[in-house]
């Protein structure tokens, strides 16, 4: 099932508006990925699954409240942040990326979408300033070094019910890369919300901040 029926499947609450707009992202992201290589080739063909649903995947962990703000280091075309900011359109996405062909495939899907409520800016992770409630990330760098990026950017005061802080999507073995971060985390697998088999090694690696 490579279209929204998929993201249907699991989101049923979806309003007329986001149905639509996760329709859209098909074509959007076939006409853009043509022009600057933001998913691999072969991978567009699964969009909805391996991108969209495995994005969305944050959402199994967090319902996060309106007004909530939430920062995506290196975002590509756009992952997780966009699929998420159509999911909660009363919350504030930084979808940044150091590569600025990225920001602009973003920004056309963002537009092309209607969506208010993500800024995407060209700067690297370390030189961000502000503060967020929740980081999320996939596929960017090893959890140590990512924690140093961003452990100063995250807000103290609590606002949802999961504790303000890192989520990031995982896949495969973790033991070591959990061994050698060495902080308190806790491991939710895709696969309990999820019933197709890309998702039976996919995780969500929440860091809690104090
Ligand atoms: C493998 S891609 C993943 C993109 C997207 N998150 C996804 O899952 O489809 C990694 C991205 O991280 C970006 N990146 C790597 N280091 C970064 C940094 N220090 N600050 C901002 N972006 C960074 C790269 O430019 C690249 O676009």
């Amino acid at each position: 099932m490579n279209d929204s029926k998929i993201i249907e499947k699991y989101f049923p609450q979806l309003s007329e508006k986001q149905k639509q707009q996760f329709a859209q992202l098909g074509d959007l992201y076939a006409t853009w990925n043509a022009q600057i290589n933001v998913i691999s080739r072969t991978d567009i063909d699964n969009l909805y699954e391996k991108h969209i649903l495995h994005s969305l995947g944050i959402a199994k962990i967090v319902d996060f409240k309106d007004f909530t703000e939430i920062l995506d280091v290196g975002t590509g075309g756009g992952f997780p942040g966009i699929p998420l900011a159509i999911l909660f359109p009363n919350c504030q996405f930084h979808l940044i990326d150091s590569i600025g062909k990225k920001i602009k495939v973003v920004n056309e899907v963002a537009q092309a979408l209607g969506l208010t409520n993500v800024k995407a800016e060209q700067i690297r992770a370390e030189q961000v300033e502000g503060e967020y409630d929740f980081i999320v990330s996939r596929a960017v760098t090893r959890l140590l070094p990512f924690y140093g990026w961003v452990k100063n950017k995250i807000n103290i005061n609590n606002y949802n019910k999961l504790q303000n802080g890192i989520l990031y999507l995982k896949g495969g073995d973790l033991k070591e890369e959990l061994k050698e971060f060495g902080k308190k985390t806790k491991v939710y697998e895709l696969s309990n919300f999820y019933e197709e088999e890309f998702f039976e090694t996919k995780m969500v690696v929440h860091v809690p901040m104090k």
